[in-house]
């Protein structure tokens, strides 16, 4: 009895428990009764017993699932060892496995296992394994793109004769002891425009400030990820930290030779990050802390000013402005202590730009108010810590068109030794256009918000919704060092670069 009990246990409690109460009724009657013979005939015809038989059958020879091929007469001609016959079933979503020709010895291999497809959870198919045949069909001399069709043609089990790759185990425990990682991406990128993916529908696409879980590493040329909520589903490629910054130096070496202020530079970002990706950790706000330092960053005469303004009469207590310092000259209706504190070279800085003295930020924020910081974003980098928490806010003109239509009563204080203010000229919708181009070139990768200023009571109705939700979101995705002080365990293990914040 206790025998049977097991063996219908392969399946499904349900059976285990009918089987488990019948017997508990029944064995009594059998051991008084002297016919021990006759009474096992009589429980063995009776119908529930029937159909429990039946059902364990029916489970014990696994025809629930679809059936598969039976295997190849051929399959163990080769040496047992190193041939493996796998058959995966297959569903709408694709297999989620990349293969590459072998340039040595011509052999089709898997190039990568997609963490979360069908191929990765099956357990059966490694990076490294060698391919033989797909559904009885050789892959000799055939390249990957021969190798697709058939695939795609296949319905229900597709079945691979595969040479087990020797790096299996190793890739196997590494995997399995990745940390949680996290980045915000820093740049686009759309696969269908990379000529070097090696396969445009494995890979994942995103915007510059996405969220993604980076769950393998393990390539040095492309990293598996997938964007934050889709944390169950299938991962993707997208270019390892280590490619894009190559890429990144080799554009700046073309641009610098043609268009001088467009290229990326260490040199003008300071210690911050070239624009790859950057380890963010999820700060969770608490009702005690401070309110983040909001900076505004935007092109000359784009409304940077007329924002902030706005913001601090709509709300005198919730809003407090710090008032940068300049060495340049005092223009036509500024004053001191209002709009800038305007020093001598000497007493600031070397160089005619602006600074902002971070006494007067702390002193704002001390006061439990959002700070309000103007400043060129090459100087966000003075801010870019976690005391500030700074959330940076890119004010862009819109099309020349509508700078135009919006600005036509508009004053403007034209920079440097010009003490004049008058109206904005065609030449002025230019520069602007052209250097808020040159910012977000450069700085892009600084900007969490970006904020078009047509018109003016669209802005700053957006600019402040914005506000209002930065400073009320429970978990916001922040850099890691702000909360660790250094890069996690997870970044510092996938990354063999410097230059960190
Ligand atoms: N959306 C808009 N529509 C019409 N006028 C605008 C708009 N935004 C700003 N202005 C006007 O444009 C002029 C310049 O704006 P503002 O002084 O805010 O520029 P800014 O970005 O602070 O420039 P700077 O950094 O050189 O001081 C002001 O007269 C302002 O009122």
């Amino acid at each position: 009895m206790g025998v049977l009990l097991f063996t219908v246990d392969i399946r499904g409690n349900t059976f285990k428990v009918c089987l488990f109460f019948y017997l508990l009724v029944m064995t009594p009657i059998i051991v008084e009764s002297k016919v021990r013979s006759l009474t096992l005939n009589s429980i063995f015809t009776h119908f529930p017993f029937q159909s429990l038989l039946h059902t364990h059958d029916s489970v014990a020879q696994r025809d629930f699932e679809p059936a598969l091929p039976p295997l190849p007469d051929d399959a163990m001609e080769e040496d047992e060892d190193s041939v493996k016959i796998v058959s995966l079933v297959k569903t709408k979503d694709p297999l989620g496995a990349t293969i590459k020709k072998d340039k040595s010895s011509g052999a089709i291999v898997v190039a990568r296992v997609m963490k979360g497809g069908s191929a990765d959870k099956s357990g059966l198919i490694h990076e490294g394994d060698e391919l033989k045949e797909v559904n009885g069909v050789s892959l000799e001399h055939r390249k990957p793109k021969e190798i697709l069709p058939l695939l795609a043609c296949s319905e229900g089990a597709v079945k691979f004769k595969i040479i087990p790759g020797s790096t299996k185990e190793d890739m196997t425990s590494q995997t399995l002891t990745i940390p949680q990682l996290f980045v915000r991406t820093l740049f686009d990128y759309d696969p269908t425009e990379d000529p070097t993916i090696p396969c445009k529908d494995a890979a994942v696409a995103f915007r510059r400030g996405d969220v993604l879980q980076v769950v393998s590493t393990d390539d040095d040329t492309w990293w598996q990820a997938c964007h934050l909520g889709d944390g169950g589903s299938r991962a993707g490629l997208i270019p390892s930290k280590q490619l894009r910054s190559f890429r990144l130096g080799r554009k700046s070496r073309r641009a610098s030779k043609t268009a001088k202020l467009r290229r990326w530079s260490s040199e003008v970002h300071g210690t911050i990050c070239p624009p790859t990706y950057i380890e963010v950790v999820p700060y969770h706000k608490e009702p005690t802390d401070r309110h983040r330092l909001i900076v505004l960053v935007g092109p000359s005469g784009v409304g940077v000013n007329e924002l902030k303004r706005r913001l601090v009469i709509s709300d005198p207590d919730l809003y407090g402005v710090s008032v940068p310092y300049t060495t340049r000259e005092k223009r036509i209706r500024e004053k001191e202590g209002v709009n800038y504190h305007f020093v001598s070279v000497q007493a600031l800085y070397r160089g005619n730009y602006y600074g902002s003295n971070l006494d007067s930020v702390q002193r704002v924020m001390a006061e439990g108010k959002v700070c309000l910081l103007d400043v060129h974003p090459s100087n966000i980098k003075h801010v870019y810590t976690s005391e500030f928490k700074p959330y940076v806010v890119f004010v862009k003109p819109p099309r020349i068109e509508e700078l135009r239509l919006t600005r036509r009563r508009a004053k403007f204080v034209c920079e440097e030794d010009c003490k004049q203010v008058r109206m904005f000229s065609e030449e002025d919708f230019e520069d602007m256009i052209d250097q808020a181009e040159m910012l977000d070139s450069q700085y892009g990768h600084l900007f969490d918000k970006v904020i078009v200023n047509g018109d003016i009571a669209t802005a700053f109705r957006e600019l402040k919704a914005e506000l209002k939700k930065v400073d009320n979101l429970e978990v916001q995705w922040v850099p890691a060092v702000w909360m660790h002080s250094t890069p996690t365990k997870a970044w510092r293990s996938c990354s063999s670069l410097t230059g960190w914040i």
